[in-house]
C-alpha cells in the first residue's frame, strides 16, 4: 500500500504545524520521518489516520482516506500514543477488546503478546508496565490486524538494546514481505540502521526526500588514511584544494582526493600505507547540515 500524503497542512490558529506537505512512502520499503522537536512528525502521521483533521491537503492510503477503510486495524496498524490503553486494564484485556471490534481472532491476541514478548505479563494491569513494555503494548495493537501499512511515532522510544534490534529485524521483516512501514525516530544511529529512505520535515515543510544512501553519500570526499610515516604523505598530498588533518599520530583525514589518487601519491612517494577507508557521512552529520535552519527548540 502507498502513503501519500498530498498539499497537507493544519494549523493552530496563526501556527502553522504543517505547511503544504507533500510526499508519499512506498510499500516494501522502511522509511524514517525525521526532524527537530515540534516539526510537526506527529501532525502529518495523526492526519494520516484521521486522528487529526487537516485545515487543508489530504492523505491517503492506497487512494482511499483512512476512515473510509471498513476494517482499518486491518489494513493500517498504527502506534501513535504508547499510553493508549487504560491503565487499569491489562494487557490481554485491551488487545482482546481491540480485536473484537474487527472480528481479529482471540489466537492473534496470542501471536502478538508472544511476537512482542509479553506473554509472561499479558494479565498484569498497563498501568504498571515500564515505559518500553508499554511501547511493546502499543507494537503488539498496530500488528493486531497483520496490516499491510505500519505507522509507527518513535517504535524505539523506552526499549532496552533487545528491544531495540527486535524492532529493527521485524520492521525489515515486514518490508521484505512488500508492506510499507513508515516510522518516525529521534534515534538517528539507529534509524540509519533500519530505513531505506529517508523523509526530513523541518518547521512544518519537508526538507529532504530521498534514499539513506544518496544522503550519506552526499557531503564531499573524505578518506581516513594510516601510516606509519605521516609526515612525509602529508607533505606529498597538501595542495590546493585538498586538507589533511590528524587527530592521532599515524591517523590521517585527507579531503579533497579520492582513495585511489591518495594511494598513488603515496606509492610514488614510497610510504607505506596500513588503512585506506572512504567516509561517508553519517545520517546524524547530513541530517544536522540539512536541519539546522529549522531547529526551532534548540538547546543553549
Ligand atoms: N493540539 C495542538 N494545539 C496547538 N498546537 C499544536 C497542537 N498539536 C501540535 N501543535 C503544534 O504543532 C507543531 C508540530 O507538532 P508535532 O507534535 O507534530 O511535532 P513533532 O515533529 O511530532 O515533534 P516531537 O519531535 O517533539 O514529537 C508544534 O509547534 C506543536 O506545538
Amino acid at each position: 500500500m502507498t502513503i501519500e500524503v498530498e498539499g497537507l497542512t493544519k494549523q493552530y490558529g496563526d501556527k502553522h504545524a504543517v505547511r503544504d506537505v507533500s510526499f508519499t512512502v512506498q510499500p516494501g520499503k522502511v522509511t524514517g520521518f525525521l526532524g527537530p522537536n515540534g516539526a510537526g512528525k506527529s501532525t502529518t502521521m495523526r492526519s494520516v489516520v484521521g486522528l487529526d483533521r487537516p485545515t487543508s491537503g489530504r492523505a491517503l492510503i492506497d487512494g482511499s482516506e483512512y476512515r473510509a477503510f471498513a476494517a482499518p486495524l486491518r489494513e493500517v496498524g498504527a502506534l501513535l500514543d504508547a499510553k493508549a490503553a487504560r491503565r487499569s486494564r491489562t494487557a490481554l484485556n485491551y488487545l482482546t477488546s481491540i480485536a473484537a471490534t474487527h472480528r481479529i481472532p482471540r489466537s492473534r491476541v496470542t501471536e502478538v503478546l508472544e511476537a512482542t514478548g509479553l506473554s509472561s505479563v499479558a494479565r498484569k494491569k498497563v498501568g504498571g508496565f515500564s515505559l518500553g513494555m508499554g511501547q511493546r503494548l502499543g507494537i503488539a495493537a498496530a500488528l493486531l490486524g497483520d496490516p499491510g501499512t505500519l505507522i509507527l511515532d518513535e517504535p524505539v522510544n523506552g526499549l532496552d538494546p533487545e528491544g531495540v534490534t527486535w524492532v529493527r529485524e521485524l520492521l525489515a521483516r515486514l518490508a521484505s514481505e512488500g508492506r510499507t512501514v513508515f516510522l518516525s525516530s529521534h534515534l538517528l544511529s539507529e534509524l540509519a540502521l533500519i530505513a531505506d529512505h529517508v523523509i526530513i520535515i523541518g518547521r512544518g515543510e519537508i526538507i529532504a526526500d530521498s534514499p539513506l544512501s544518496s544522503l550519506t553519500d552526499q557531503g564531499g570526499s573524505r578518506v581516513r588514511v594510516r601510516t606509519p610515516d605521516a609526515r612525509t604523505l602529508t607533505h606529498r598530498l597538501t595542495t590546493t584544494g585538498v586538507t589533511v588533518a590528524s587527530n592521532e599520530p599515524g591517523l590521517l583525514e585527507v579531503e579533497g582526493l579520492t582513495a585511489e589518487q591518495i594511494a598513488r601519491a603515496a606509492h610514488e612517494a614510497g610510504v607505506l600505507l596500513t588503512e585506506l577507508t572512504p567516509l561517508r557521512q553519517t545520517l546524524e552529520e547530513a541530517y544536522n547540515h540539512l536541519t539546522r535552519d529549522s531547529v526551532e527548540y534548540a538547546s543553549a
